[in-house]
């Protein structure tokens, strides 16, 4: 695990910036705008890419501490507020259930008027594995059996939760689901996550 000391302003505007491109991805997928405005947004858009891309790093920003002291990934695709494709999703540990409020956008369409599958079990996938970390038994999901209940909707406040089950050796368990506000399961989701060998040593217990 690489840590980094980059100052939290720079930080800072990094976030700022995924958040208007996460805002400028929403307005992509649902603009009507005519056709010669497109093009010129479009254009705009290459000029950008390119300024950014005038100082540029080989991988998004790795895990580091955050000024309060918790491990923190802002270049994750699930929770990294410096990375656009994030929700971002903010994790809280409730007792031994990681939990999340989450409100999907447009962008996230999969069947018409729904959350796209995929986009369901990379929440899931995530906070599974979340909650096997917190319990102390962190590992690389192996295997994640979802199922889908009924359909997710976006635009509406949901709730993710997940809890460690069970470990056994190199292996731990954890059981999740994405729900209404009202319990209401939408879907569920069990994974294996299994510590690579590389891991060993370490971690408490390995
Ligand atoms: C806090 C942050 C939370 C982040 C959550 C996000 C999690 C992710 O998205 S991780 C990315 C997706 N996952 C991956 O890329 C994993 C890719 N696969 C791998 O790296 C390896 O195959 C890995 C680590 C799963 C297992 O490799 P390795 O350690 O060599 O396994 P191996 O020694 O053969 O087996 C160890 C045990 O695990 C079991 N096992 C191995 N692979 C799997 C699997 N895919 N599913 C279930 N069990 C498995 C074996 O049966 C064995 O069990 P036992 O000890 O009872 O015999």
């Amino acid at each position: 695990m690489t840590m980094e000391l980059t100052p939290e302003s720079r930080l800072a505007a990094h976030c700022e910036l995924a958040q208007q491109t996460r805002d400028l991805m929403d307005a992509v997928a649902l603009t009507e705008v005519k056709e010669d405005e497109l093009l010129a947004v479009t254009a705009e858009l290459a000029a950008l890419t390119e300024r950014l891309r005038a100082a540029s790093r080989a991988t998004p920003l790795p895990f580091d501490i955050s000024p309060d002291g918790n491990l923190r990934h802002l270049g994750n695709a699930v929770i990294g507020g410096a990375n656009p494709m994030a929700l971002p999703l903010v994790v809280e540990m409730d007792g031994l259930t990681a939990r999340a409020e989450v409100t999907f956008r447009p962008l996230h369409e999969g069947p018409p008027n729904g959350v796209h599958g995929g986009i369901s079990a990379m929440v899931l996938d995530h906070l599974l594995g979340q909650a096997a970390a917190a319990a102390g038994f962190p590992g690389m999901t192996g295997t994640l059996t979802l199922r889908y209940l009924r359909p997710v909707p976006y635009g509406t406040p949901l709730v993710a939760t997940a809890e460690h089950t069970r470990a056994e050796g190199r292996k731990s368990w954890a059981d999740g689901r994405i729900a209404l506000p009202d319990g209401t399961p939408l879907v569920e989701a069990s994974g294996v996550f299994v510590m690579p060998t590389a891991w060993l040593g370490r971690h408490p217990g390995t």
